[in-house]
């Protein structure tokens, strides 16, 4: 298992070239097997990845018949509320790839029947046993990644849980579904996008192993791939050097 930093000019660098090699990894693993499982993320250095990801993709060799999408957390609102990641997500990348319905793993929204622990429960069992192939996920200045918080009862290193209901979160909306380490770990790569001066810090103390922070305790079974802009990697230690 290795750890890399991939650095980059600007913010769009990051969205070309994550978007660049997602696509190349999935085609290249839609090869050999019948389902390739990517866990998405919300926020926006991720949104842009997935405009450009759906531009390249358009020409591609994709084959989105074999392609499962999941969440690595979820805002906890109603179904068509423009906050819930897997809409912003889904409705970048549906714009030139048919998903199907069926392997869009959505976490649910409130609908006043179940509230967001039960939620968790369902998205639990739905998961199952998968190993995701590639984890996506943002980074937050205060170093929380999904919808895990520092200083707050989602960041539990120990649960057994899979997936969570997170109460009173840190950063609207306060309701929240999120996967948990353990899942997060179930995963051959993890790839952290961050961009901006904001999160410099964080990332920082995240690949110096700084165990505070919640994204310092996610990690690929087989690698672990931090791609920054300039800006977000200006705090990094000097064995984190330059490479596209
Ligand atoms: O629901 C959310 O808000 C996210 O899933 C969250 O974990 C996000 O990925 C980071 O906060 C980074 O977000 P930005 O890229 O917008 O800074």
């Amino acid at each position: 298992m290795y750890t890399r930093v991939v650095r980059m000019p600007e913010p769009p660098d990051v969205a070309d070239v994550v978007a660049e090699r997602l696509l190349e990894r999935i085609i290249d693993l839609q090869a050999t097997r019948d389902s390739v499982h990517v866990c998405l993320t919300g926020g926006q250095t991720a949104n842009a990845m997935y405009e450009r990801f759906a531009d390249l993709a358009a020409t591609s060799d994709l084959d989105a018949t074999k392609l499962h999408l999941w969440w690595s957390d979820e805002r906890f609102v109603p179904a068509t509320d423009p906050e819930r990641n897997s809409l912003q997500a889904i409705e970048r990348l549906a714009r030139t790839i048919p998903i199907h319905s069926a392997h869009i793993h959505m976490m649910a929204a409130k609908d006043g029947r179940k509230d967001a622990h039960e939620s968790a429960s369902e998205y639990e069992q739905e998961l199952d046993d998968t190993t995701f192939d590639v984890t996506l996920l943002g980074l937050g200045a205060d170093g929380h990644c999904a919808s895990l918080f520092a200083n707050h009862p989602s960041f539990d290193l120990t649960t057994t849980r899979r997936v969570i209901g997170v109460e009173d979160s840190p950063r609207e909306p306060s309701e929240r579904i999120s996967l948990t380490f353990s899942a997060l770990n179930r995963s051959r790569e993890v790839w952290f996008l961050a961009t901006g001066e904001r999160k410099a810090e964080a990332a920082a103390a995240c690949l110096d192993g700084d165990d505070a922070r919640p994204a310092s305790h996610v990690h690929g079974e087989r690698a672990t791939v931090w791609f920054l802009d300039e800006a977000a990697a200006g705090h990094l230690s000097p064995q984190f050097n330059c490479e596209l």
